[in-house]
């Protein structure tokens, strides 16, 4: 776990040696407590220098350690030890310096950085703080508002700019670890005392109160609820105002409130749920570590709407060849701008230059056919669509992919238009396209392997976080929107507003509510869907709307404010009210409130008082219960897939896990205890009746959700 050797006849190199990233385990805490009583007791050795096997220093304290019961040397003692040793200590840092990792080399009394490697304190994203003296060294070392501002954000920064901020004495670019053992031995002899960072003087600004304040505010803003950021305020607050001795105490009582939350948890869960989706499966067998995805050196996007402008930013930004297509020369040239302009301002913010010479935009499908993989982002209308798979098959070469950017239609419906149905799949991106990190990868049952693994790999090239899912009506991610929206609007006819519902969702911590969401994401669409599935239209009597179709339980509202031009943002009109067509700043409406009194008046309905708890048990319970059936029906292959996407592509808050995960945290009998009530309740609502599955998980005594898979396995797989 640490290899020990004697370089240069006097110099001890400590190796961390577990991989992928070298994080700190107890085996390797064992092993860098053993190294180094050695090289300090040896008389040959006068400095050390420690690094990082395979290019990597360390990426900081082994996250899956802290599920289980606390073993091995404890972390702050062992790099107080390190500090305090009587020879110069040196950190060669490639690759990553990231929490525990970081704290190490803070303890040396050199640091030196290759040019490509990256240094943080992320634990905040995982619902901690960096405990090993972290909050409490680098306040010292670099002053109270950067380090506030590393801590709580857990920001990466570049060895380039942790040399501006004084975090590392060296930047090379040649092999780290040679430089730092001659950087070691010119140290030898030289004074340590003002190297050891716990010793020194916070340098403290004048107006600290102040400043501490305005970071609290600023973090409660961005991250509501959320417990972390704020406890590493008040651990660098320790370090401002009190001796190392004392802050380093501060630091572990805070460090122990946070530990064992929920948050903690459920960011910890996250964390490896994100690596989890990139490990798909079929049942046929193959999966992501078998099955070798295409190379892609150039895509074509059909349709340059919103969607279709954020996917070919998102390819040309990583150097893949675009050819846009639009059927009318006015369109064309309008998304030609658009897209150029986005990709200049994409390229000024990362300061490089923007790749326009990829782009090429035709009105002509005939373009395409050298082309290795289509993307149609066309209207959502399967007519249309399946007319152009059909143009599609006939023009392009044998071997090019065709892929579908549909929300929710059939993908197999797709590929059975064309001459290659096992070279079709669904990429599902979503909006806006370049910015948002979702990718839905929706598997038909006829798309092959390698068809899948390009597009997974596609998505990961993009910067996507890409989840296979199963082919069925609104795959994962819109398939349990219905229920929760629908729970939303029945409430509003029960008697709430649709900012209380927001504001309790928002509470929650989700990034918008759901009508804020609804009006951003433009009300007509969902009118649309609702037409074409029957559930409205022309002979619906606009005057008494019926509460009930196709045998179940449904809202009219919607419906209503969509008849009224109210679209949402886009109309400066919907849930709320904008200052004008495309504002953002919602407002409540009177006109709003008006219609839900005149409504409940016109179908004799009371209202009454909604608690928040309410709210949230209807929405988020019938959200995860779709998720039951969508892992019962084999469209999505774990809980985790299923909360990747919530909080990667819905705004659900990281700190509750996603839908599924927050579940189990609640209690799986406890969900099914209340969706049993709320069904008992809304016997027409089919969607709060509790899915086998959960009823199946909680007689089996609520396992944890990484456990869930072994009781699905028997079920039927679309994956
Ligand atoms: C940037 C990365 C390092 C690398 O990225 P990439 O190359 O893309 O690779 P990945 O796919 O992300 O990762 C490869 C595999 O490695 C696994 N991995 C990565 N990092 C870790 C890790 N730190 N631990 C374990 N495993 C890790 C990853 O899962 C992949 O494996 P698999 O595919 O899933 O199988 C990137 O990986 C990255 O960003 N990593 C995380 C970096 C990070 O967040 N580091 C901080 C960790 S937390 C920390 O360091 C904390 C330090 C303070 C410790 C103090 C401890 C004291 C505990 C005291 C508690 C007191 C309370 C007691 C209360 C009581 O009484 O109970």
């Amino acid at each position: 776990m640490a290899r020990y050797e004697l370089v240069k006849r006097s110099v001890a190199l400590i190796t961390l040696t577990n991989p992928p990233v070298n994080a700190l385990s107890s085996a390797v805490r064992h092993a860098i407590a053993k190294s180094m009583e050695h090289a300090l007791n040896d008389p040959k050795v006068s400095a050390v220098v420690i690094c990082g096997e395979n290019g990597r220093f360390c990426g900081g304290a082994d996250i899956r350690e802290f599920a289980g019961p606390l073993r091995g040397p404890p972390l702050v003692p062992l790099l107080d030890a390190i500090e305090a040793g009587e020879k110069p200590v040196v950190a060669a840092i490639e690759g990553v310096a990231l929490g525990g990792g970081f704290e190490l080399a803070l303890v040396c009394h050199y640091r030196i950085a290759h040019f490509k490697a990256r240094l943080g304190l992320p634990e905040v994203t995982l619902g901690i703080l960096p405990a090993a003296g972290g909050t409490q060294r680098l306040p010292r070392l670099i002053g109270i508002p950067a380090a506030l501002e590393l801590i709580t954000t857990g920001r990466h920064i570049s060895a380039q700019e942790a040399l501006k901020l004084g975090i590392v004495d060296q930047v090379t670019e040649q092999n780290a670890c040679e430089v730092a053992v001659e950087f070691a031995l010119r140290a030898v002899a030289k004074p340590l005392s003002s190297r050891r960072v716990s010793m020194l003087t916070t340098p403290c600004p004048p107006d600290l109160d102040a400043l501490l304040e305005a970071v609290t505010m600023q973090v409660k803003k961005k991250a509501r609820g959320v417990m972390a950021p704020l406890a590493c305020i008040q651990a660098v607050r320790a370090a401002a105002t009190m001796p190392y001795s004392k802050g380093i105490k501060r630091e572990s009582e805070l460090m122990a409130t946070l530990f064992n939350s929920g948050q903690a948890r459920a960011l910890q869960y996250c964390f490896f749920a994100q690596r989890t989706a990139g490990k798909w499966t079929l049942p046929s067998g193959a999966q992501w570590n078998n099955s070798k995805p295409r190379e892609i050196r150039s895509a074509a996007i059909i349709g340059l709407g919103t969607m279709g402008r954020g996917i070919v930013v998102s390819l040309a930004r990583v150097g893949i060849s675009v050819i846009a297509v639009e059927s009318e020369k006015k369109l064309l040239e309008t998304g030609k701008q658009m897209v150029i302009g986005m990709l200049e301002r994409d390229a000024k913010r990362r300061g490089v230059s923007a790749s326009l010479n990829l782009l090429k935009f035709t009105l002509s499908l005939q373009d395409l056919k050298d082309v290795d993989l289509v993307i149609e982002a066309v209207f959502e209308d399967m007519a249309l669509k399946k007319r152009v798979f059909q143009e599609l098959s006939k023009v392009c070469r044998p071997a090019t992919l065709l892929c579908t950017n549909t929300s929710g239609l059939d993908v197999d419906a797709l590929a059975g238009v064309t001459d290659r149905p096992h070279l079709v799949v669904g990429m599902h991106f979503f909006s806006p396209a370049h910015v948002m990190k979702l990718l839905e990868v929706v598997c038909g049952p006829r798309s092959s392997s390698e068809t899948i693994a390009t597009a997974m790999s596609l998505g990961k090239r993009m910067g996507k976080v890409s989840v296979a899912v199963g082919n069925c009506p609104g795959f994962v991610g819109n398939r349990m929107l219905k229920p929760y929206l629908d729970q939303a609007t029945f409430l509003l006819e029960e008697g709430a507003t649709p900012e209380q519902i927001d504001k309790a969702l928002e509470d929650f911590g989700f990034a918008m509510g759901v009508f804020r969401m609804s009006d951003l994401a433009g009300l007509d669409v969902g009118w649309r869907v609702r037409k074409e599935s029957g559930l409205t239209g022309p002979d619906v009597d606009p005057k008494n709307p019926p509460r009930r179709r196709q045998g179940r339980r449904y809202c009219p509202i919607p419906d209503m404010v969509c008849e009224q031009g109210r679209f949402g943002q886009k109309t400066g009109r919907g849930w709320y009210m904008y200052d004008k067509p495309g504002g953002t700043n919602a407002k409540p409406d009177p006109l709003i409130q008006n219609l839900l009194e005149m409504y409940r008046s016109r179908y004799g309905i009371q209202p009454r008082n909604i608690s928040d708890q309410e709210i949230i048990e209807r929405c988020l319970f019938a959200l995860a219960n779709e998720g039951f059936r969508i892992l019962e029906d084999g469209i999505a292959a774990r809980p985790e897939d299923i909360d990747v996407i919530y909080l990667f592509g819905y705004g659900f808050p990281r700190h509750g896990g996603g839908p599924m995960f927050y579940s189990s945290m609640v209690g799986l009998e406890r969900v099914l205890e209340r969706l049993e009530h709320y069904h008992q309740a809304h016997p027409d609502v089919p969607h709060l009746e509790p899915s086998p599955l959960l009823k199946k998980l909680v007689a089996c005594g609520s396992p944890p959700v990484q456990k869930w898979r072994e009781h699905i396995k028997t079920m039927h797989s679309h994956l």
